[in-house]
């Protein structure tokens, strides 16, 4: 079974995840980077070269054949990855998922210190606009992300504080 961080951008789904995985001495797979290497090109590049519904097919089946690895893993999945395609069946199929539920505020705020134009859906747009986005985006993908087996509030960057990693491993062993 492998685990699957979801979320919005910006929820800590790539940082949080190589931590987790590197405490649970499991590996660590980005969704995104793993779509990079099957399609030899970036997001920004497959997004602007193919448009938004081509990567979400590229998203859906790179999602599978990574899921079909052997390996427990730690898989930290795009902000879409659980709205689109069934995704979010196939990741209960094949593992826990683990939603990382933050507000569009600190989102916002962590985005725009960050650089924009690795994320298509939020390049380009001014504070006012990303703040918009984030919450309707949030509106709209809460039901899906909402589904998961586990839901942290505001995890710390480590994810490691002792009870709430204790917590996670416990209900993902007696799910396993
Ligand atoms: N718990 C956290 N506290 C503070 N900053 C964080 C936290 N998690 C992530 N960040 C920062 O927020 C930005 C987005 O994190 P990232 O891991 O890329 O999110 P995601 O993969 O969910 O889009 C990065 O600059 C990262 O350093
Ligand atoms: O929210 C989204 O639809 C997306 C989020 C991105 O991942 P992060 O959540 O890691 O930014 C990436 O998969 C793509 O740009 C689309
Ligand atoms: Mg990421």
């Amino acid at each position: 079974m492998h685990i699957y961080l979801i979320g919005m951008p910006g929820a800590g789904k790539t940082t949080l995840g190589r931590n987790l995985a590197a405490q649970l001495g499991r590996t660590f797979l980005d969704l995104d980077e793993a779509i990079e290497e099957a399609a030899g090109k970036t997001i920004p590049q497959i997004f602007e070269e193919k448009g938004e519904a081509y990567f979400r097919e590229l998203e859906a089946e790179t999602l599978k054949t990574v899921s079909f690895s052997a390996e427990k893993l730690v898989v930290a999945t795009g902000g879409g990855t659980p709205c689109f395609h069934q995704n979010m069946a196939f990741m209960h199929a094949h593992g826990l998922t683990v939603y990382l539920k933050v507000s569009p505020e600190v989102l916002a705020e962590r985005l725009l210190a960050s650089d924009l134009s690795a994320r298509p859906l939020l390049k380009n747009k001014t504070k006012p606009l990303v703040m918009k986005y984030l919450r309707e985006t949030l509106r709209e993908r809460a039901t899906f992300y909402e589904q998961a087996g586990i839901i942290f509030e505001n995890p710390s960057v480590q994810l490691t504080a002792g009870a709430s990693l204790a917590a996670f491993i416990n209900r993902y062993e007696s799910t396993a």
